[in-house]
């Protein structure tokens, strides 16, 4: 089997993380504008303003078949009305097609098909109603009086002239007329308009036993009759084709529909309108846990800004501490390096830099600087007799009682073992010089007892001195070796006494100079 090497994720970086925040936040973005737009109300005056053109169609509508009506009785302004309306109707009829929106609802598009259809259908009607309209009704307001004028002439000197017999036929024949043009005027049928056809034939044949002007009225009569025989079923089948229209019907439909159209949309809205809602509520949740886990994130980083910080000042404090420790360190270091752990005196490295330092100044100044090399007598005996520590004591009594009588510039210094120096600066005279030595001597002598044991000791002291620039050219080791030369010279002539070294200078009183 092969073995399929697993596919690497890609992981996910602060950058990819951050383009997924962006379009995450454009889609909620997008979203809620899209369910804000469906959310937004209808205009509520594009309702307002469609409702009311299909109620002042309406109304045109029935003024319509008012003047309709009013023209099939005959009331003399109607025909006129019967076509003035009709721009009003036609630029209302495309103000509603306007509002009927080109996709969906094929209801309301059908609605509005049939009412547009119906009314263009009722138009075309009317104009020909109104055009056979106005001869029927001159015929038939013509007709009554007409009759009735000719019926009077024949009563009359044109019936005196005629004979009886034509007379009498012709009164019946325009009596029956006028019944049967009535009849046919109510309910127009083809065996009332052969009736009324036969009648007139019948005024016709009798013309000829009558005057011209009784013709020429016997002639109006018969032509009035043949408009009446002629328009009245035409007029009927006018009005009954505009009944057929039912553009009322089809008006009532579109308001329906509209209506439901409306509703319809209202109703989506606020089905909208509720998915914004809980949309939002959704928004605000994620909003909110969002902040929290800002929240949480700063708390966390609080947190480890705090930690960090103890732990840097933790830090601080141990690199104090161990900086302290390490100065302290160095400077029992520099002591050690310097002093005789022993008796706490400086040592011979820090003598001889001292000494370097001071004949230096006594060569600025032209003073005088003193050594005197001092060793112990007998003082392996006390180390033989009561023992080592009773030695280190005796060397710290010696010490710290020679150290006592020193100035403060004065140095005393232990070289190791039983030996120390004492350094002097601006030393005025060789008496004051020597007067310290005796000092020395005595304070050494004054140790008497240690331990509780009973001391016996003394000590010889060589002394050199160096002044001013010559002095200074000599060196500290020259000193130093003159003074140990004049030590040994004291232990040899008994111990117990200072000797001072043929080449010590001091200063001459009354000289400010050199000598020896
Ligand atoms: N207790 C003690 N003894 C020391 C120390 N260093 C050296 N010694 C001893 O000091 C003694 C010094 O010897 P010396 O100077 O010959 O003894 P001394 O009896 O003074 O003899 P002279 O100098 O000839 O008078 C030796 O016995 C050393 O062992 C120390 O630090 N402590």
């Amino acid at each position: 089997m092969v073995a399929v090497p697993a596919q690497r994720v890609a992981p996910w970086t602060p950058r990819r993380r951050l383009q997924l925040a962006g379009v995450t936040v454009l889609v909620l973005a997008l979203l809620l504008a899209f369910l804000f737009v469906r959310s937004e109300a209808a205009d509520p005056e594009i309702r307002n303003d469609v409702m009311l053109g299909v109620r002042e169609l309406e109304k045109l509508d029935a003024e319509w078949d008012a003047n309709i009506l009013r023209a099939h009785i005959g009331r003399a302004p109607a025909t006129p009305q019967l076509t003035t309306g009709l721009p009003r109707m036609r630029a209302l009829l495309v103000r509603l097609g306007e509002a009927v929106p080109d996709k969906g609802n094929p209801a309301l598009r059908s609605a509005y098909a049939q009412l547009s259809d119906a009314m263009q259908r009722k138009e075309l009607i009317t104009v020909q109603f109104a055009r056979h309209n106005p001869p029927l009704r001159e015929a038939l307001t013509y007709l009554p009086p007409a009759v009735a004028d000719l019926k009077t002439e024949l009563g009359g000197i044109e019936g005196a002239l005629a004979p009886a017999r034509l007379v009498v036929r012709l009164d019946a024949s325009l009596n029956a007329l006028l019944t049967e043009i009535l009849r046919y005027n109510v309910i127009p049928s083809a065996p009332l308009a052969a009736r009324i056809d036969e009648i007139l034939g019948d005024v016709a044949a009798q013309q000829i036993a009558f005057s011209p002007a009784v013709v020429e009225k016997m002639d109006a009569i018969i032509k009035a009759s043949r408009v009446i025989l002629e328009k009245r079923p035409l007029e009927n089948r006018l009005e009954a084709q505009i009944a057929a229209t039912a553009t009322g019907a089809a008006l009532d439909r579109l308001g329906r529909e509209f209506d439901r159209s409306f509703d319809a949309a209202l109703a989506l809205r606020e089905r909208y309108r509720g998915y914004l809602f809980a949309y939002s509520a959704f928004l605000l949740l994620l909003l909110a846990y969002a902040g929290m886990r800002l929240r949480r994130s700063y708390r966390i980083i609080g947190e480890v800004n705090h930690r960090l910080q103890a732990a840097n000042e933790n830090l601080e404090h141990r690199v104090a501490e161990r900086t302290a420790e390490l100065e302290s360190q160095s400077k029992q270091l520099e002591r050690l390096a310097q002093h005789d752990s022993l008796t706490g005196l400086i040592n011979y490295r820090q003598l001889t830099r001292l000494l370097e330092r001071a004949l230096a100044r006594a060569d600025r100044r032209d003073t005088v600087v003193v050594i005197m090399f001092i060793d112990l007598d007998g003082f392996k005996a006390v180390n033989d007799t009561y023992g080592h520590a009773t030695g280190d004591l005796v060397l710290q009594m010696v010490a710290r009682r020679v150290q006592d009588k020193l100035r403060a510039e004065d140095a005393l210094a232990r070289l190791g073992g039983d030996e120390f120096v004492i350094m002097l600066e601006e030393v005025a005279s060789r008496e004051g010089a020597l007067r310290v030595a005796q000092i020395a001597l005595d304070e050494i002598k004054s140790v008497t007892e240690a331990d509780g044991n009973p001391i016996s000791i003394s000590a010889s002291i060589g002394i050199s001195s160096a002044r001013g620039h010559a002095g200074a050219a000599r060196g500290s080791a020259a000193l130093l070796a003159e003074a140990d030369k004049a030590m040994y010279e004291a232990k040899n002539s008994g111990k117990g006494v200072f000797v001072v070294s043929p080449d010590a200078q001091w200063v001459v009183p009354g000289d400010g100079g050199a000598t020896g």
